[in-house]
């Protein structure tokens, strides 16, 4: 099965502004995604819609009715506005993950407890398990919400603009964590990203929206040209290759 997400005929507006106009889009399976575009281009209503938020002709998920494989707990997302006002504690936050696979009378294992002990570690938040969750640091509660999305243990993640708040080691950490979750696991992942290095160097493939359309879809190297970028973003954006890496020079002098 190639396609994650296979959508068709998505037209969303708001009164009489169309804010998105997708007629076909695939998007891989068996990899990392990366959706692209400036602020206001519909990179969020796209996410919302691949969760079945907006009305379109046709959704599927690996093939089969998003709405159902959504309903079976097997799409894991972490939203741009997450909402962390709850008296939990980080652990009891991120197991919260595991309760679209426990039934009417069942509850955590002790399997369950390990692998979130196992998850917080990863990210570095072991030492806060026991701590209320509004005790955290901005960056500190969205890496607790990208854990209790992994706790879904799922092989398809939505992620929108999950680097928000994170400082440099932590962003390029959770890359990194993708991909092996990508490469070891099969999980694919389609993320919001407004960092176009971490999109180029870590996604295997990229969305490219701007004003509700798709300019590109492909490989980085494809997609991200300077003409592409400038087409979307309005300003002259420089891709670069030194040493195997993607930079982007996006200095432009002051007037
Ligand atoms: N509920 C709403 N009512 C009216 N307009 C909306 C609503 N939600 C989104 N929009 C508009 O739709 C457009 C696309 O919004 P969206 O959040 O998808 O953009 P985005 O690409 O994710 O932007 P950003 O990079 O700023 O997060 C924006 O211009 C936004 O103002």
């Amino acid at each position: 099965m190639n396609d994650l997400f296979h959508l068709s005929g998505l037209q969303v507006a708001y009164g009489a502004r169309v804010i998105l106009d997708i007629a076909d889009l695939h998007i891989r399976n068996h990899a990392t995604t990366a959706i692209i575009g400036p602020n206001g281009a519909g990179k969020s209503t796209l996410l919302k819609a691949l969760l079945g938020g907006h009305p379109c002709r046709q959704l599927h998920c690996l093939g089969q009715d998003a709405a159902q494989v959504l309903q079976l707990g097997k799409i894991a997302w972490v939203g741009q506005h997450e909402t962390f006002a709850t008296p939990l504690t980080v652990l009891e936050y991120v197991l919260l993950g595991r309760y679209p696979h426990l039934g009417w009378l069942s509850r955590l294992s002790a399997r369950d407890i390990t692998y979130a002990e196992t998850l917080l570690a990863e990210f570095e938040l072991a030492a806060f398990a026991g701590k209320r969750l509004q005790a955290l640091s901005g960056g500190e509660k969205q890496r607790a919400a990208l854990v209790r999305a992994l706790m879904q243990d799922t092989n398809i993640l939505l992620l929108d603009e999950p680097n928000n708040h994170l400082d440099i080691k932590h962003q390029h950490q959770l890359m990194q964590h993708l991909q092996r979750y990508q490469r070891h696991k099969d999980v694919s992942s389609v993320i919001v990203l407004h960092d176009l290095a971490l999109a180029a160097n870590y996604c295997e493939e990229v969305i490219l929206l701007a004003q509700g359309q798709v300019i590109a879809q492909g490989q980085p190297h494809e997609v991200m040209t300077a003409e592409h970028l400038l087409r979307a973003y309005q300003w002259p954006i420089t891709p670069e290759q030194r040493n195997g890496a993607w930079y982007f020079d996006t200095f432009q002098a002051a007037v």
